[in-house]
């Protein structure tokens, strides 16, 4: 991991964001839902935000406690994925690392996050991607490859951003999926504020019918809300389609 992002003093800096992102000026969302812990409802489900023009997305607000998620940064630091200063992205397939699999363990609790024949799946997923970052950076609007079975998971770290939900029916259509798209504004964007310690779940729709990407760029404004966008990682998590991949991990840049 590049020293000058996540070197000893620069992780401290990190923490303090993370502190800062959790309980300072991003809190503000005109948003009910939007809480310190998540709430855990009588059915042990936490509190989650739909979004009614995209089935199957859902945001679980703050899923994981600072706690989780500087475990996880160290997890991701020590790994030494990112030590060369080029190295952005990192992949596992097959048997995921077991600081990867303490975080699988809380998605696979969460009741309705993903229809049944998807929850029931074993393994729930077996292939992850640690993206990293860096201000300013982005990734282009996109529906995950067709190799992926539906049911993708995404934890965000460290940064908030804005990632944006736009009808996909033409990519969709390029690429063989599903053309009875869901959404009726083909010109509908949906901004969904990922914060740090946020889960985002897409099946169905959200999976198939829609692109999303990041805008590269350092500020994300969002209704009233602005976002200075930090150093932010994120985890993808999400199941082959065919078992052609042997155990392993390996970082790309
Ligand atoms: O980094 C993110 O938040 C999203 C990554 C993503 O969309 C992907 O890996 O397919
Ligand atoms: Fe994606």
């Amino acid at each position: 991991m590049d020293e000058e992002l996540f070197g000893p003093d620069s992780f401290s800096d990190s923490e303090l964001e993370v502190d800062n992102m959790i309980n300072g000026a991003e809190s503000h969302e005109i948003d009910s839902q939007s809480a310190s812990d998540p709430l855990i409802s009588s059915n042990n489900e936490p509190q989650k935000t739909v979004f009614p023009s995209i089935p199957g997305l859902l945001l679980y607000k703050n899923l994981l406690t600072q706690e989780q998620q500087n475990r996880l940064v160290d997890a991701i630091i020590n790994e030494g994925y990112f030590e060369r200063p080029e190295s952005n992205q990192a992949m596992c397939f097959g048997t995921l690392p077991s600081f990867i699999m303490r975080v699988v363990d809380i998605i696979e609790n969460i009741p309705s996050i993903f229809p049944d024949e998807i929850k029931n799946r074993k393994p729930l997923f077996d292939q992850s991607i640690i993206n990293v970052y860096k201000a300013g950076d982005g990734i282009n609007s996109h529906v995950d490859l067709d190799r992926f079975e539906d049911g993708i998971v995404v934890i965000s770290l460290l940064s908030s951003c804005a990632m944006k939900f736009s009808p996909a029916s033409l990519v969709n259509k390029e690429l063989g999926y599903s053309d009875t798209s869901t959404a009726t504004d083909p010109n509908e964007v949906v901004s969904v504020i990922l914060r740090p310690g946020d889960v985002l779940a897409m099946s169905g729709p959200a999976r198939y019918d829609w692109a999303h990407g990041i805008e590269a760029t350092k500020i994300d404004i969002v209704g009233d809300e602005r976002i200075v966008r930090k150093v932010r990682v994120s985890i993808t998590l999400r199941k082959m389609k065919e078992n052609q991949f042997l155990d392993q991990c390996a970082d790309k840049s």
